[in-house]
């Protein structure tokens, strides 16, 4: 079965905007597990400029299906994941101004790097995964690594899907197939919504998480999170006559 992790960064987004706390981070949260989210995923960066440190402590109790914080492993992530213990950690390269996450890691140039973290992070039993473009030679260094998972960067597939879907899914599909082949988990994330996420899925079944956020929540506020979160999950099912 292929998880739904919701991130929850925009609802901090909205909340930041008045200075208040509205909407409750912690409450969303919540509602998003008891509406069908197979877990919460935040990305607190260093500017705070979404999901704060604090959020990160308030959620920790809260979170009762699978916890995911993303980051990139600067000393005071690697401390705020020492003391958090998620279930899962994913390892993102991101530019501490960067707007979004836009690529995926070098794991050969930094495998030494990803290395020690990936160790530490996995002697305190917390799953690891690292954010990689489709790239054989990026899937090679995750698995030099150790990494438990990869996240496939899918923000490029989201772009071309418009334009060619074919074209857009093939060096994803190459990708997971030699992950599954080194023994890697993939998970995928970034710009996946309702009009691209069943293609990828039915292309890709074996997929352990999806983690979407920014589409999500843009689609309810017109369809509601109850009901969006289950149509996201209803992508993540093959079609009736496709077994
Ligand atoms: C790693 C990834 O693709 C997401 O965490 C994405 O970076 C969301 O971050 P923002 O919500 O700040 O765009
Ligand atoms: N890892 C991807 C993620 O958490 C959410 O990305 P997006 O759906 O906000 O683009």
């Amino acid at each position: 079965m292929t998880k739904l992790s919701v991130n929850i960064n925009k609802i901090a987004t909205l909340r930041n905007s008045r200075g208040g706390d509205l909407p409750n981070v912690v409450q969303v949260a919540i509602d998003c597990q008891r509406f069908g989210a197979d877990g919460i995923t935040v990305h607190p960066r260093p500017d705070e400029r979404h999901i704060k440190r604090k959020d990160v402590f308030d959620l920790q109790p809260k979170v009762y299906t699978e916890f995911n914080i993303e980051g990139n492993p600067s000393p005071e992530f690697i401390s705020l994941i020492k003391k958090i213990r998620p279930t899962q950690v994913t390892l993102v390269p991101d530019a501490h101004d960067a707007i979004t996450s836009n690529t995926g890691w070098d794991t050969v140039t930094h495998k030494d790097f990803l290395t020690d973290v990936v160790n530490e992070f996995q002697s305190l039993g917390i799953r690891t995964s690292i954010f990689v473009n489709p790239d054989l030679e990026m899937i090679e260094g995750a698995s030099a690594i150790g990494t438990d998972r990869i996240e496939l960067y899918t923000g490029p597939y989201a772009e071309m899907f418009e334009k060619d879907k074919e074209k857009a899914v093939a060096p994803y599909v190459e990708a997971a197939i030699l992950a599954k082949k080194l023994g890697l988990g993939v998970n995928a994330g970034h710009d996946l919504n309702l009009n691209n996420l069943n293609y990828f899925y039915v292309h890709i079944p074996w997929l352990s998480e999806v983690s979407i956020g920014h589409a999500l929540i843009c689609d309810a506020l017109y369809m509601g999170l109850e009901k969006t979160i289950k149509a996201y999950k209803n992508c993540l099912k093959m079609p009736e006559n496709q077994d």
